[in-house]
């Protein structure tokens, strides 16, 4: 059976890790564990270890070209026709690919997100739903001050001035443009709690 695939999509910070860990937990005690997987846009960050650490810092990393999607929608098409794939390690701190992947089994739902997925039309027409976690951007980059900070291993001066030069400029080109694509827009984020009952009722109706 061909997986379905959720896609969950927003600003950085915006909340799409906690809204897919948030549907992953609750889907999984109802489906099986086995059954529900998630896939991060960002485990296909390009590699850069060929790049000086110069080089890589001066990275517009929330351009589309950033992002390896033709890895992403073959390892979509592997799932799909029911085979395994080594999903990337990405290194936010050394901007590279880490040497070992993880090995994703078919699953029955796939949520896939990330900041730019719905940019892309090829991950667009496989996609089964889409979602689009609409949180003010003063209140994106506050989290996202705070998570780089503790677990991107990043300082305060650099986030900023990344969120200046890039974050700011390429939402406003790319990430909320993609809204227009979203099946289903959620306010706020990953606490949702009318918005994840819905999520989880939609996969369960198309698991039927
Ligand atoms: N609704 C919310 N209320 C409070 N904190 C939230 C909410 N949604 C997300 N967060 C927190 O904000 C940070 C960024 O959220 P995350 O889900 O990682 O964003 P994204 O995956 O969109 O980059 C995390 O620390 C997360 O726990
Ligand atoms: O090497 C890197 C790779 C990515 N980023 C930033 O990450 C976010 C996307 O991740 P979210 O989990 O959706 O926040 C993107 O805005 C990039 O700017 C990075 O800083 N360094």
């Amino acid at each position: 059976m061909s997986p379905i695939f959720i896609g969950i999509t927003g600003a950085s910070a915006s909340g799409k890790s906690l809204l897919s860990a948030t549907i992953y937990q609750e889907l999984k005690e109802e489906v099986g564990a086995h059954h529900i997987g998630i896939i991060k846009e960002d485990s296909y960050y390009k590699d850069q270890s060929h790049m000086s650490m110069e080089e890589r810092l001066k990275t517009n990393y929330d351009h589309p070209n950033a992002f390896d999607h033709h890895l992403l929608i073959e390892h979509l098409d592997q799932l799909g026709r029911g085979f395994h794939v080594d999903i990337p390690v990405y290194d936010y701190t050394e901007h590279t690919r880490a040497s070992d992947t993880i090995d994703m089994e078919p699953r029955r739902v796939v949520i896939v997100e990330g900041i730019l997925l719905l940019t892309d039309p090829d991950i667009r027409e496989r996609l089964h739903t889409s979602i689009y976690i609409d949180t003010p951007l003063d209140i994106c980059l506050v989290r996202r001050l705070q998570r780089d900070i503790e677990s991107r291993g990043r300082s305060l001066e650099s986030v900023i001035s990344q969120y200046r030069q890039t974050v700011r400029p390429m939402f406003m080109q790319f990430v909320e443009p993609s809204k227009q694509f979203a099946d289903l827009i959620v306010p706020r984020g990953g606490k949702n709690r009318v918005a994840i009952e819905m999520i989880k009722a939609r996969i369960k109706q198309l698991l039927e």
